[in-house]
C-alpha cells in the first residue's frame, strides 16, 4: 500500500510528540515528508526523529504532502486549513480557535475538493455524544477549564486585564464568557472550547469559565451539557505534555488515534 506523506507544521509539543508516534507506531501507513516551524532549530530538532524529512516553508509543505498536520498557532491555523484544502490536500488541524467562525467556509472547500478535514477531539472527550444530541437541540452547554497558572501565563487575556498569577494562592476564576471571545483572549489554553461550539453549531451558545488553581498539577476540563435526550457531565483530567505545560497529552494522543483512524474500513464510536 502507498504511504500517506504527511508535513508537519509547527515542531513544538505535539508536533515532535505526534511524529514519535507516527515513526514508532504509524510508519506502515505513514511517512513524515516535510517539517516546518517558524524557529529554525525545532524544525532541525525534528528531523532528528524524522530522518527521511526535509525543512520546507509552508507552501512546498502543503506542496509535498497529501495531509498537513497543523500544530503551529491559532494566528495560521486558518490559512494552512484553506491552502491544503484548496490544493486537495486533507489537513489535520489543531489550533482550532483560529478556525471557529471560518468553519463553512473551509467544509465547502472540503467537501469541493474531496480533501480530508479532521479536527481531533484534543484534551476533550464526548464530541460523539455531544454531536449526536445536537440533532435533538442542547439547550445549554458549559465548559469549565481549570489549569495551575504556569500553564495560563502569557495568554493575551492579561495585556488588558491585570491579574497577579505569580501571586494566586487558591483557585481563581479568571475568565468567563464565550467561545469565540475566549479563543480571542486564550489562544493557546482554549482550542477545546472551539472545538465543542463547532460540534453544537451556532444555535447554542457555549459558555466558559477558566480557572487559574494552584493545587493543581493537571489541566481540567469539565464539560455539562443538557438536552432532552441526556444530561452529559465530561470531566477530562490531563496530565500536561512534558513539553508545554499548556498543552495536554491526550490532545497528543487524540492526533495519533485521529491518524490511525484515517482511511480504516472500522470505526468504533461514531
Ligand atoms: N485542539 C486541542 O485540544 C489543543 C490544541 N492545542 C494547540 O495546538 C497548537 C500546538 O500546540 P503545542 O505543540 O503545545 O505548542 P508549542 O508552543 O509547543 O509548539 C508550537 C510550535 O509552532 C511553531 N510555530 C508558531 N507559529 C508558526 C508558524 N506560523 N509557522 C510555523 N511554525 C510556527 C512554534 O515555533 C512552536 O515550535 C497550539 O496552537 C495549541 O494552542 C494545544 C492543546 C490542545
Ligand atoms: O491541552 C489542553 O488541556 C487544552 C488546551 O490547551 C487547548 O484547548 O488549547
Amino acid at each position: 500500500m502507498k504511504k500517506i506523506k504527511i508535513g508537519i507544521i509547527g515542531c513544538g509539543a505535539i508536533g515532535t510528540s505526534l511524529a514519535r508516534i507516527i515513526e514508532e507506531r504509524l510508519s506502515e501507513k505513514f511517512s513524515i515528508v516535510a517539517v516546518c516551524d517558524a524557529c529554525q532549530e525545532k524544525a532541525e530538532a525534528l528531523l532528528r526523529i524524522c530522518r527521511r524529512a526535509k525543512i520546507l516553508d509552508a507552501a512546498h509543505l502543503i506542496a509535498a504532502s497529501d495531509l498537513v498536520v497543523e500544530a503551529a498557532s491559532a494566528a495560521v491555523s486558518y490559512s494552512i486549513a484553506r491552502r491544503s484544502l484548496s490544493a486537495g490536500k486533507g489537513i489535520l488541524a489543531m489550533s482550532i480557535g483560529g478556525i471557529l467562525g471560518r468553519e463553512k467556509e473551509l467544509i465547502s472547500i472540503s467537501r469541493k475538493t474531496g480533501a480530508r478535514f479532521l479536527l481531533p477531539s484534543g484534551a476533550i472527550c464526548g464530541l460523539d455524544g455531544i454531536r449526536a444530541l445536537s440533532a435533538v437541540g442542547i439547550s445549554s452547554l458549559t465548559l469549565n477549564t481549570s489549569k495551575p497558572p504556569k500553564a495560563l501565563a502569557g495568554a493575551a487575556f492579561f495585556k488588558t486585564h491585570k491579574v497577579d498569577l505569580a501571586g494566586i494562592r487558591k483557585k481563581t476564576l479568571i475568565f468567563s464568557g464565550h467561545a469565540a471571545q475566549a479563543v480571542r483572549f486564550f489562544p493557546q489554553n482554549i482550542n477545546v472550547v472551539a472545538l465543542l461550539q463547532l460540534a453544537t453549531g451556532p444555535r447554542v451558545k457555549v459558555k466558559v469559565q477558566i480557572w487559574a488553581d494552584p493545587a493543581l498539577r493537571r489541566n481540567v476540563h469539565e464539560i455539562d451539557v443538557v438536552s432532552p435526550a441526556a444530561r452529559l457531565k465530561i470531566s477530562c483530567e490531563n496530565t500536561a505534555s512534558p513539553d508545554n505545560p499548556k498543552t495536554s497529552y491526550l490532545a497528543i494522543l487524540s492526533a495519533a488515534a485521529s491518524l490511525a483512524g484515517f482511511s480504516d474500513a472500522v470505526r468504533i464510536g461514531s
